[in-house]
């Protein structure tokens, strides 16, 4: 029985990666998750922690993530795919560039399939040099992702440079993009390289690329042909090395189809592609992601907040998340800041998230009227239009009863 966490981290000091083999349920284990949590929480310096378990349940998942774990496998598993796994977190030992932590500690979370695939997107696209188009709803971690592509690229030594394409007037854009030289217009004092030149044998992020206005589109779409930029009032050109990552919540194809977005600049940028889901479609992420952002406050703001209870998180899977992450975050830093320690509960949630709505009136029309068509469809018989609509007749029961229909309502129809 391990209790000493000073004596177990001795013995991690000079590890690259902990592989942590766990026979039993998720009840069993629990001592050991808390001891891990302790572990992970200590001052010392823990090396990523990989679970392997024969519990495939997803309480397993999310208590092994709760403690620390960046990685959560199960049994019966391939070698070669733990030895891939494995070689992510050992330097040494890899071929392929190791997913690191952000600056600031910022790191994906989430273990739901999508999440786990879009790691390998990222490391697939960060080791090929192509440029990136990241697609998603607002707040669902589009820069987030471009921040890992290319700090998980050989480009990593040089920068990373941000250009909001919607924020920057056309007025701007040139001497912000292009840079210019001293005395190139009223106000340019000094010689600037601008943001192009900037990035130079790093990666340029494009945010909302799909506002970009057509003269911007042009003159980006020139600089990544000629692989050159010229600054304002300059006579001769730089050449540039650059990667291209962008991100939009429009629907590009739709925009490059209808000519609102240059066809041959959508093609350039469309050779990498990742598309970011929104939360409401990977809900089971949120345990995982609440969990980081309290252990985050608590760092930020010295807390000793201890978590959230699962009838919060429950709660919290009950709602859309229009704003994805982003409003995740912000709902749980208004909770956060209201407590000082002890757990997250319900009744902390009540004042910061906005009620259920009940289902749209449209919505409700739809159902009767998919309701009516299947009864009319089957001369009334029940038993056939649950089968025509894919639910058993007890539901269907349910249906017309919320629909305000009535038994002989239906039998007339
Ligand atoms: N999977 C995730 N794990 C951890 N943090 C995340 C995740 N996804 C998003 N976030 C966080 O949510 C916030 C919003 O993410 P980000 O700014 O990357 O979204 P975005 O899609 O670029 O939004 P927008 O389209 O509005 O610019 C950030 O604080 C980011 O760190």
């Amino acid at each position: 029985m391990i209790s000493d966490v000073a004596q177990v981290t001795g013995a991690l000091e000079d590890t690259s990666v902990a592989l942590i083999v766990l026979n039993g349920s998720e009840q069993f284990c629990q001592p050991f998750f808390r001891f891990l949590a302790d572990l992970r929480s200590s001052k010392a310096t823990v090396p990523p922690l990989v679970i392997l378990a024969g519990d495939s349940s997803e309480g397993f998942a999310i208590s092994s993530l709760r403690a620390g774990a960046v990685e959560y496998l199960r049994e019966p598993i391939e070698l070669a795919t733990l030895a891939q796994c494995i070689s992510r977190f050992v330097p040494e030992c890899t071929t392929q560039p190791k997913e690191t932590a952000l600056t600031g500690g910022e790191v994906l979370v989430g273990n739901s399939p999508v999440l786990q695939a879009l790691r390998t997107q990222i490391r697939l696209v960060a080791a090929s040099d192509c440029n990136v188009l990241i697609t998603g709803e607002t707040g669902t971690g589009k820069e987030l992702v471009a921040q890992l592509i290319h700090r998980n690229s050989r480009r990593n030594k040089n920068p990373l440079v941000c250009f909001n394409c919607a924020a920057i007037p056309d007025t701007l854009l040139e001497s912000e993009l292009f840079g210019y030289e001293r005395g190139a217009f009223t106000g340019a004092a000094a010689a600037n390289q601008g943001k192009l030149m900037a990035a130079n044998r790093g990666s340029v992020f494009f945010d909302e690329i799909g506002d970009m206005s057509p003269l911007a589109q042009a003159k980006v779409l020139r600089a990544i042909e000629t692989k050159e930029v010229q600054r304002l009032g300059a006579t001769r050109k730089h050449e540039t090395d650059i990667r291209i990552l962008a991100a939009t919540h429009h629907n590009l194809d739709e925009l490059a189809s209808a000519n609102t977005f240059r066809r041959d600049l959508y093609f350039r940028l469309n050779v990498g592609r990742i598309y970011l889901p929104p939360l409401r479609e990977r809900k089971v992420d949120i345990a995982g992601l609440v969990d980081c952002m309290i252990v985050d406050l608590n760092k930020r703001l010295g807390r000793r907040v201890e978590g959230a209870t699962s009838a919060i998180v429950r709660r919290l899977a009950q709602y859309d998340w229009p704003g994805n992450v982003r409003e995740l975050k912000n709902v749980i830093e208004r909770v956060f800041i209201m407590r000082e320690s002890g757990r997250i509960s319900e009744d902390d949630l009540s004042f910061v998230l906005p009620e259920r709505k009940p289902p749209a009136a449209s919505s409700l029309d739809e159902e009767i009227h998919s309701l009516r068509k299947a009864l009319a469809t089957c001369n009334g018989n029940k038993s056939k239009a649950a089968e025509t609509l894919n639910c058993s007749r007890m539901t269907l029961y349910r249906k017309l009863a919320k629909c305000g229909l009535s038994k002989q309502d239906a039998a007339g129809i």
